[in-house]
Order: C-alpha cells, then structure tokens, then sequence
C-alpha cells in the first residue's frame, strides 16, 4: 500500500464546517505495516512525505494502527488512576529535571498537571516507577504502559529514520538512535472555572528531537504555521501527532522547524494528552552533508540534556533561546 500524504480525512460534518472556516489542516501520513518496510516505494515516497511536512511544519499527523483501539483506551484509563493517586504519592515521583517528574500547581499553567515515566521502553523502569506509585504492585498499568511505549518509539524510529534516509545521510541513524532517550508523560488539563483563563499551555517548542501526541479524544492542542495562523489539530482516535522539537532542528541544520505550538481548553470535558518525548543522551552535531554554502552550519555541538537545564533557567525563558545555546 502506497503511504498517502493528504489533507487530513474528514468527515461529512467537518467538511461542512471547514467550508465556512477554512481551517488548513496538517498534512496525514499512513504508517501501515507494509510501508513501515525500509526499500518499498511506498517507504520511499513516505521519506519525502515525512521531510515535507516537517520542513513546512514542523509536524504531521500518523495514522498508525499498530497501537489498537482497545491498547489506546486501557492507556488512557491507566493514566486517569495514576492521575488520581493521592497527591504525596504523585509527589514521589522526583527527577533531576523538571518536568520529568510530577509537575502540577503551578500557577503559570493552573489547568495542567503532569507525570513523566523515565526510560519508558524498558520495562525495568518502567516496573520501579510502577512500584513507586502502587507498593502493592498494579501489573496490568506496568505491561499497558511498557507496550504502549515500545509501539510508539517504533513510529518515531520509523519517522526519524524516514528523514535520515530522504537527506541521505541514512548511514548515521544506528548510532542516533542508540542515544536517544525516551520519556512517556500524561498531561491531564481541567476545565477552566468561569473566571479563568483557558490556556492549557503557552505557545512553546518543545526541546526534543520528536514529541509523538494522543489524545483522549478532547481537543485542544493548536500548531502555528510559518505564516502565522494557527491550525487547530483535531486528530482521529488512531492517530498521533509527529512534532520536531529543537534538537531535531538543530541535528537538521534549521531545515526542520521546531513547531510552535499551544494548548487552548475549549469545552466542558477534561483533557488528557499521552506524549512519547525523545531527547539525544550525547551531543549532537549536524552531518556535514547538511551543511553548504546556501545552508551554511548554525549551530555549535548541542547537549539536549544540557539545553534543557538551560530553559528552566531564566535566560533560557527568551524567545531565542536555541539561538544563545547553541548558536554559531
Ligand atoms: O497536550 C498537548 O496536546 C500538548 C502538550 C505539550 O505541548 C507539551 O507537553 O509540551
Ligand atoms: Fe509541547
């Protein structure tokens, strides 16, 4: 099967409200089983299709059906019982960086709170965080969340791999991917109250290589395109949001954009979003063959882990930020 890139499919009734908005759309990729097979033509075109959408993007939407309907809804009950352990138990959940850990009360970001599972695609750490929350043990939330995450890693190895190879420069993706790091999060977002405001998150970039996001259905999240609209993703049960982050853009030579982003809560539902956020353990420095005379390097050798610490600083709060890190 050939992957199509197209507008996102809609329904009867969304054609008919898009007609009356006209809403852009981010672009939809199939990542079906057969076109996941590095070397078919339908891979092949899949390569250009990725990089397309992430340089005039920053992200797509994968539909992507190796995570099931019912693995997607036994994830999101997983995660609503985590979300409503007691809050000195969600407490326990410390990281060296913040919001790897338990993030919530902040009066910046009142709607929000946040859990990050550290090292999700091994079931070792995944089974400690599991013994953190639940002494008595919770076996079906430690196997629900491992598989959950080893599915999702595979669409950002696929992806990533997709663009490595459509920029020829397949031959460092092995050692790439062996450093990277992958951290599960929920995001759980309440309903406003009457007097408050409904920003779930401000406008950010993530400091990532890719972000994948699901969502329980209840929408919210919104991805500014280079012209400045914002586009409000409304994404299907089975699919998932591919986003670049700022390592990406760096690894990239400022060929992908990092994609701005934002939460806006609108109705009257909570809002849960699961994100598998992948950062580089070494430093990465960007393949000489993306760098030219048209193109020349931008940036420094990058430590993601270092340019985390460095955003939670205050000078690391300003718009430019990838630019005073790491900027040549
Ligand atoms: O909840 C979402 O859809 C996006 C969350 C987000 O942007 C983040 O956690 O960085
Ligand atoms: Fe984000």
């Amino acid at each position: 099967m050939e992957f199509v890139v197209e507008e996102r499919v809609k329904t009867h009734i969304e054609v008919e409200i898009m007609d009356s908005h006209r809403q852009p759309n981010l672009p939809v990729i199939n990542f079906s089983e057969e076109s996941m097979q590095p070397g078919t033509s339908s891979w092949l075109s899949a390569c250009n299709e990725v990089r397309h959408a992430l340089e005039k993007y920053g992200c797509f939407l994968a539909t992507y059906a190796k995570v099931s309907t019912e693995l997607s809804d036994a994830v999101f009950q997983a995660v609503g019982e985590l979300s409503e352990l007691p809050l000195e138990t969600k407490l326990q959940n410390v990281a060296d960086i913040a919001y790897f850990g338990y993030v919530g009360q902040d009066p910046c970001k009142p709607l929000m709170e946040s859990m990050g599972i550290g090292n999700a695609t091994s079931k070792e750490a995944v089974q400690s965080f599991t013994n953190l929350m639940w002494p008595s043990g919770n076996d079906h939330f430690c196997d629900t969340l491992h598989l959950y995450a080893k599915l999702v890693r595979e669409l950002e190895e696929t992806a990533s791999k997709m663009l490595f190879e459509s920029y020829a420069v397949g031959k460092y993706y092995d050692s790439y991917n062996k450093s990277t790091d992958y951290l599960l999060r929920y995001i759980k977002y309440r309903v406003p109250n009457v007097e408050e405001s409904n920003l779930g998150v401000p406008t950010h970039t993530d400091k990532t290589l890719i972000t994948i996001l699901h969502q329980n259905q209840v929408s919210g999240l919104e991805v500014k395109t280079k012209e400045d609209e914002w586009i409000e993703v409304e994404f299907p049960p089975s699919s998932f949001v591919v986003m670049a982050g700022d390592a990406f853009q760096v690894w990239s030579n400022d060929r992908v954009r990092a994609a701005l982003h934002r939460v806006i809560m609108k109705g009257s539902t909570e809002r849960f979003t699961i994100g598998l956020f992948s950062h580089q353990k070494g430093i990465i420095e960007v393949p000489e063959e993306l760098v030219a005379d048209e193109n020349p390097l931008k940036f420094k050798p990058f430590d993601n882990f270092g340019y985390l610490r460095f955003t939670l600083t205050e000078e690391g709060q300003a718009e430019n930020a990838l630019k005073a890190y790491s900027g040549v």
